[in-house]
């Protein structure tokens, strides 16, 4: 099949009803419910830029193995220009959505292409695995699949193991094996975009200990599996609310839920891990899945490039971007995306060509963004905070725009400085909130701090890698200066 359009995308959505639950009922009308109608379209115009001229070549090319054109994402690269190409299909879908939709399909296929190009990990614990994730690349990247991951317990008790809950089942473990397969129980969470997507995978996250082996999983499903429930969290928007007054919101909110599997059946060849606490520990590491950190450079810079502008504008429509102070927190933005640019360019022109003949961009570099950005954005959203003040919240609603009566005083006092009209200071005003200050906008900041784990725990990890690779041999030097220049100590 090759590369689907967005017609194919919600085609794929009506053929498969799912289990979703949100704000206590069931969904059974996904494509007419006001809370993913939008987010809808906006994924179905991702695939649609697969098929514009403008795109094509860009963002998708020829798989070799089958002759049919597929999104860059599940191509390996091979060298620099190919990371190239990858980037391209990153950047050209986090513009489209001004890098406000994390989980764009990109994210998990890039991370299911990784994975089986690392398929020799799997092959060391059982052949049948890497076999499964190998034959699950091609098929959905012959289908063109849209994915959601659930990779974290929940969060119940955080300071005890797996296996040490109060019920064997709260994470989700393995409770039977069948003849067809594993039988599965227990919930993960936090699976964004959930229900408007076509496969779920699991994956762990490493920190299993002994007794956890039923815990650490690896396999991917149809997100229409019997059995597998999902919960979605409290909506940020109606669905319903205008567009005039939540430009952002109405569009672009990915909803994220919570996985519940009540024993749900994973066939032999969907399981990619299974019962091995070594395994469980070290696929996160050791199969490539931070090259999916690519796809997250690309698009946080993206966002925080947004952010930076939204400020910049807010600043200039009301007149206060001379003012040092406003110009020293604006400039401080500037930097950040200036910093995040220059990161992502070293780790792109650092990369190495793993064991596998994959290119992959320099960890080092792709991580301090992961380390920067969770505190970049926020600061991000607290200068359009400080900027915006009080303006930010008294804009008036688009019905009181188009009221005759209230016309004149809109006009007259809702105006920015010179030549700003009422009317596009209004619409900036109310953008500017949608992403600063409603439900929707911090959301996308507490995105930021945890799309890709713990940050505490990630810096932790970072450092401890950076330790073994660097031998700070300077110091060494520097306490070897006074005995090759024979100082006594007196
Ligand atoms: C908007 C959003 C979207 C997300 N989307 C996805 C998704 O699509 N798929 C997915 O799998 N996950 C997703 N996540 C979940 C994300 O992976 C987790 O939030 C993240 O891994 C942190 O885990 P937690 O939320 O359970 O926090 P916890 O691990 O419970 O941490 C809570 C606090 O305790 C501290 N803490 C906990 N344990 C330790 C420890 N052992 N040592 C030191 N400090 C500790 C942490 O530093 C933190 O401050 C998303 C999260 C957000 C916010």
């Amino acid at each position: 099949m090759g590369i689907r359009t967005g017609q194919d995308y919600i085609n794929g959505l009506k053929s498969r009803p799912r289990e979703v639950w949100l704000e206590g009922r069931r969904v059974t009308d996904l494509l007419n419910e006001p809370n993913f109608r939008q987010p809808i379209q906006e994924i179905a115009k991702l695939y649609d830029m697969q098929h514009d001229p403008e795109y094509k070549e860009k963002i998708t090319d020829i798989c070799e193995e089958t002759g049919e054109r597929v999104s860059n994402a599940f191509l390996v690269p091979k060298s620099f220009d190919d990371l190239m190409r990858r980037r391209n299909l990153y950047e050209a879908w986090a513009e489209a959505t001004f890098g406000l939709m994390g989980r764009s399909p990109d994210f998990l296929n890039v991370t299911v292409t990784s994975m089986a190009s690392n398929y020799k990990f799997f092959e060391r614990y059982n052949s049948k695995w890497a076999e499964n994730i190998v034959n699950y690349h091609k098929y959905i990247r012959d289908n063109d699949l849209f994915l959601t991951h659930a990779l974290i317990n929940p969060q119940n008790d955080r300071s005890k193991a797996a296996h040490e809950q109060k019920d064997t089942f709260t994470h989700l473990g393995a409770v039977e094996e069948t003849s067809e397969g594993i039988v599965v129980r227990g919930a993960k969470m936090l699976a964004t975009l959930a229900p408007i997507t076509d496969e779920v995978i699991i994956y762990p996250f490493p920190g299993f200990r002994k007794g956890d082996e039923r815990y650490t999983l690896s396999f991917a499903i149809p997100i229409d599996t019997p059995g597998l429930r999902i919960v979605c969290r409290e909506p940020m928007q109606s669905g319903k609310r205008p567009v005039f007054d939540h430009p952002l919101a109405s569009r672009f909110e990915e909803m994220d839920a919570v996985l519940i599997f009540n024993d749900v059946l994973v066939p032999w060849n969907r399981v990619f891990v299974h019962n091995n606490l070594e395994a469980g520990n070290t696929v996160y590491a050791q199969t490539g899945l931070s090259q999916n950190t690519h796809q997250n450079g690309v698009r946080g810079l993206v966002k925080l490039r947004f952010a930076q502008q939204v400020a910049s504008r807010v600043a200039d429509a009301i007149g206060v971007d001379g003012f040092l102070n406003v110009q020293t927190q604006l400039g401080e933005l500037a930097q950040s995306v200036e910093t995040i640019r220059a990161l992502l360019r070293t780790a792109e022109n650092e990369y190495a060509i793993n064991e596998q003949g994959e290119a992959v961009p320099s960890f080092t570099s792709l991580e301090t963004i992961r380390g920067i950005l969770p505190k970049a954005y926020p600061r991000a959203i607290e200068v359009i905070q400080t900027i915006g003040a009080g303006g930010l919240l008294l804009s008036p609603t688009g019905f009181d725009v188009e009221h005759p009566e209230l016309r004149e005083d809109i006009n007259r006092y809702y105006g920015g400085r010179e030549s700003v009209e009422a009317y596009d200071r209004i619409r900036l005003f109310k953008l500017a909130w949608d992403l600063s200050g409603e439900a929707f906008g911090q959301r996308l900041v507490q995105y930021e701090r945890y799309y890709s784990g713990d940050p505490v725990r990630k810096l932790g990890m970072f450092y401890n890698k950076y330790k073994q690779e660097n031998q700070f041999t300077m110091v060494d030097r520097a306490l070897q200066l006074d005995k090759s220049e024979n100082l006594s100590m007196n």
